[in-house]
């Protein structure tokens, strides 16, 4: 089976340092608070797209991580490549701010069956220029506040398996390991651990197997209303998941770095 690493080098000042698998970065904002390492996501990002609403947090929150610079210099210096959504959220004034700066603005405001983060992502899924890249996505903002945009949002990991999309928080962050691929998460331990979850999201997994947790998994049986791995423990620099169905994988962010 073919083996499928992941890493969360793009919270350290240098991703590329890490032998993980080689990444073009995506940076996607939401409309939630922006997380404390946002400027250091922009700066690994190649593509930046606020999802509507997004725009105004970008506009309102960025220059309070420079509190001794002007704010209008921030702001020009910290403009989206994209705005995308349903255009129901940013306001007006910054619709105008960014288009005179150069953003492409995409309004599929015709779309009312789709959040604005599946339009972003697709929006990126269907652009040739990255087609033949390895794509990850971080997703600024995806956690804490309406339920059903948080469950939505984990709903787009489900929805796009075979994209890298990552949900981020100041707290935590949350990915999918789609099934049919033999997973290697290598645990930076300077900004995450020890806490971590494997959730079956989908549908039951009847074979999980696990290395690397203080409470492994040997072919078992996980499902919602069942046995779900929360609270588990991360206890070596490798971490190993196999299993029949597509799992979620959490784990903390750590404070102070
Ligand atoms: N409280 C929240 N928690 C988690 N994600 C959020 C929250 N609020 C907004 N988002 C995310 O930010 C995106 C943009 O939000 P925005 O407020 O601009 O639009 P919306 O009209 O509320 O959402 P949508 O149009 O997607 O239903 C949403 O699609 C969602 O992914
Ligand atoms: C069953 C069902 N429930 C809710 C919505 C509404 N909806 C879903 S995503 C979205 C946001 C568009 O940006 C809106 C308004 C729907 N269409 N179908």
């Amino acid at each position: 089976m073919e083996v499928m690493t992941h890493s969360s080098s793009f919270l350290l000042p240098n991703p590329s340092a890490d032998n993980g698998p080689s990444l073009t970065y995506a940076l996607l904002l939401l409309n939630r608070r922006l997380p404390r390492f946002t400027p250091l996501l922009w700066k690994h990002a190649q593509l930046r797209i606020c999802a509507d609403g997004g725009a105004n947090r970008l506009y309102d929150e960025l220059p309070l991580f420079f509190a001794d610079e002007d704010a209008l210099a921030v702001r020009k210096r910290y403009k989206p490549d994209v705005i995308i959504g349903d255009m129901d959220s940013i306001r007006e004034e910054l619709l105008g701010f960014y288009k005179n700066a150069g953003t492409k603005v995409v309004d599929a405001s015709h779309d009312q069956d789709t959040t604005d983060l599946h339009k972003c992502v697709s929006y990126i899924q269907d652009l040739p220029i990255l087609k033949n890249q390895n794509i990850c996505i971080l997703v600024a903002g995806a956690l804490g506040g309406r339920f059903d945009h948080e469950i939505g949002n984990i709903n787009v990991l489900c929805r796009f398996p075979s994209m890298r999309i990552i949900l981020l928080s100041d707290d935590c962050l949350i990915q999918l390991l789609p099934c049919g691929h033999h997973h290697e998460i290598h645990i930076q331990s300077t900004v995450e651990g020890p806490h971590c979850g494997l959730i079956p999201i989908g549908g039951p997994s009847e074979r999980s197997t696990t290395t690397g947790l203080q409470w492994n998994l040997t072919d078992a049986e996980m499902r919602f209303g069942g046995l779900i791995s929360t609270s588990n423990i991360v206890k070596g620099d490798i971490v190993t998941v196999q299993s029949d169905a597509d799992l979620l994988w959490t784990i903390s962010l750590r404070k102070g770095w």
